[in-house]
């Protein structure tokens, strides 16, 4: 549906996009991350056809935005970090101004339109100049511009920023609803909005692809250690005694808020390790009985920072390096065959 090869911008000597290159699935929500300047925006206004590259391609639908940018740009729905918004005109003129952009049918046009504002929920404020909305109705008249047409892939820059909670979780709920039948590629900096929401989560950091994988796989692959969350009865002293012998944990982090003669603590351990039992029985022997104890994952936060903060020591930047390099290798693969594919079927046309 997406496929992104070899993407470079530069701005003059600037390198705003370095060497970029990832596919995305029909139906997939992708979520970008990445810290202020990373190049989200950029990359974003190169896949819109709003901007162009220095070096590579990019691929919607199968029409290069390049070379097929009318073909390429009927396939998506844009809401760019500033909604491109007509103040003057009502939501619903606007929203008709969109539809005759987009080549929307007349005799479907009003129906469409009725059927997007019910969806991002703007239908009472339809006669309304877009200039006296408040910011959160104006960013839903974005998202609605987007949808107007129900194109193929709809990209979205920031789409939940200045809306109060209540929106932020309905506009959450649209856009999974929308990915029922549509791509859609989110960029945000709200971490939990995108692990809760993407299937793929890409990280860039100066303009470079960092990782790419699941919400769940990022936890646990690039996480490197796993986390036991305990909360023992017992004097903190005692538990860290009976823990600190057991052969696997590298860390405990004591909670500060331990009270009632209750300790709370994460103990972590590498991957491969399991301590439960090992725990449980060290516990047992201290007679410090186990209120709870349950697995944990690295925080999307943690990894974030980790992973943008250069930090070439640390488990996950290490962790992340691998899996870089070996999604990398299969991504090369995968165009090498490509790239062979339509070698052969140009030699059989021909
Ligand atoms: N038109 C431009 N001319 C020169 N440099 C630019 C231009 N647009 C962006 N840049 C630079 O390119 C880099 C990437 O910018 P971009 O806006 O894509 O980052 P971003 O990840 O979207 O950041 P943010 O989260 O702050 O919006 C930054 O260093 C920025 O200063």
């Amino acid at each position: 549906m997406i496929e992104v090869k070899h993407l470079v911008k530069k701005y003059g000597e600037h390198l705003a996009v370095d060497d970029l290159s990832f596919t995305l699935e029909k139906g997939q929500i992708l979520g970008f991350l990445g810290p202020n300047g990373a190049g989200k925006s950029t990359t974003m206004n190169i896949l819109t056809g709003y901007i162009s590259a220095t070096e590579g391609t990019v691929s919607i639908n199968g029409h290069d935005i390049f070379d097929e940018p009318e073909e390429a740009k009927k396939c998506i729905g844009y809401l760019p970090e500033l909604p491109p918004l007509y103040q003057d005109m009502t939501v619903r003129e606007y929203l008709n101004f969109v539809a005759d952009i987009k080549f929307v049918k007349r005799n479907e046009k009003r129906k469409m339109i009725d059927r997007i504002m019910r969806m991002t929920k703007i239908t009472d404020v339809s006669e309304r100049l877009i200039k006296q909305l408040s910011k959160g109705y104006k960013q839903r008249v974005g998202l609605a511009q987007a949808i107007v047409g129900f194109p193929e892939v709809i990209i979205l820059d920031e789409p939940t920023v200045g809306l109060d909670p209540m929106q932020i979780i309905e506009i959450r709920d649209l856009i999974k609803e929308l990915s029922k039948s549509h791509t859609i590629i989110l960029s945000s900096h709200i971490l939990s909005e995108v692990s809760a929401i993407c299937d793929k989560i890409m990280i860039i950091n100066k303009g470079r692809l960092v990782v790419s994988d699941s919400p769940d796989n990022l936890s646990q692959h690039i996480g490197g250690s796993k986390g036991l969350h305990l909360e023992v009865k017992g004097e903190t002293e005692t538990v860290k005694k009976a823990l600190e012998g057991i052969e696997g944990i590298t860390k405990l982090e004591f909670e500060k808020n331990s009270k009632g003669g209750i300790v709370k603590l994460s103990a972590y351990s590498t991957e491969e390790s399991d301590i439960r039992e090992a725990v449980f029985y060290a516990l047992s022997d201290a007679r410090c009985p186990i209120y709870d104890m349950h697995s944990t994952k690295m925080s999307l936060e943690s990894i974030f920072l980790e992973l943008t903060q250069d930090n070439k020591n640390s488990n996950t930047t290490k962790n992340s390096n691998r899996l870089f390099r070996k999604n990398k290798q299969k991504n090369e693969e995968v165009y090498a065959a490509g790239a062979n594919n339509q070698e052969s079927e140009h030699k059989e046309e021909n």
